[in-house]
């Protein structure tokens, strides 16, 4: 398993563009037949893709850079349906996830493996260190808890949704939904914020392949950004403002982990400031 360092925001102003994709940017996570996985020193997440091929299904390995007796043993797995249809088996009870349906797995859980029922099925996998046993649980996108926000008027209207978070299905650390612009809507996470007690994952996907998103990550007054495309994963270190505005529609999962799960825990970053 590749291993990604913490990172000061001070480097951030004096890395190359190569050095910034390479420290937050993971553009190979899904493969056919596949899993891969990575670990980030930011909150100690794991992130990770898996993309069975019909017939053929796929196990979670326990990777040595954890140093446990299998994935689970410390800690806490959410598994998200971002294309497809498929099955999770979790010590021998089967789970049926469509798109962007999610499943928690506590911690303890032994055996993990991923079936695909259509091709093209991906599953993302975002992982924290638990101090708790909590019960695997499936969140279908339909139970997720929905919000709209943002304007028309700034191309940034939005439908977020929670799957896992405070007051759902209860986690350690995991904090997880999916947003998606509406059609003709091209921003996300507008104004930008900070949470200095979270790491946030965003994973960018529904992205045709000429198509690219704009993620913006830093200070304020010392922004960098990365093109990404379908199914590209961009790390936001606690410090980091983390917006992103699209060339057409898309949507992206966002997964935090860290010291609080308190959505609301944010300093917004006035526009004129960015
Ligand atoms: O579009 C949004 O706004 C979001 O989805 C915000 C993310 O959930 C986020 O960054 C939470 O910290």
């Amino acid at each position: 398993m590749e291993v990604r360092h913490a990172t000061n925001p001070d480097e951030l102003r004096h890395m190359s563009d190569e050095e910034i994709r390479a420290r937050f940017v993971i553009s190979d996570l899904f493969t056919p037949g596949q899993v891969a996985a990575v670990y980030s020193h930011e909150d100690r997440m794991v992130l990770g893709g898996a993309q069975p091929t019909p017939g053929t299904p796929l196990t979670l390995e326990n990777y040595p850079e954890l140093r446990a007796e299998f994935f689970c043993q410390r800690r806490e797995l959410a598994v998200t349906a971002l294309n497809g249809t498929g099955t999770v088996v979790v010590d021998g009870t089967s789970f049926q996830l469509s798109d962007k349906d999610a499943l928690y797995i506590g911690r303890g859980a032994r055996e993990i493996s991923f079936e695909a029922s259509i091709d093209g099925t991906r599953f993302f996998l975002s992982s924290a260190v638990s101090d708790r046993d909590y019960p695997t649980t499936l969140i279908p996108a339909a139970e997720a808890l929905t919000t709209e926000t943002g304007e028309q008027e700034h191309a940034n209207r939005r439908i977020v949704r929670k799957h896992i978070h405070e007051d759902g299905v209860a986690s350690s650390q995991l904090v997880l939904g999916i947003t998606a612009p509406e059609p003709g809507n091209v921003w996300n996470s507008m104004p930008p914020h900070t949470h200095d007690r979270r790491t946030e994952v965003y994973v960018y996907f529904d992205i045709d392949e000429q198509e690219r998103v704009f993620h913006f990550m830093g200070l304020p007054g010392h922004t960098r950004h990365v093109a990404l495309k379908n199914g590209d994963v961009v790390i936001s270190p606690a410090w980091s403002m983390h917006f992103g505005v699209g060339t057409t529609n898309y949507s992206f999962l966002w997964v935090m982990a860290g010291e609080n799960q308190s959505f609301a825990d944010m300093d917004h970053i006035a526009v004129p400031q960015i």
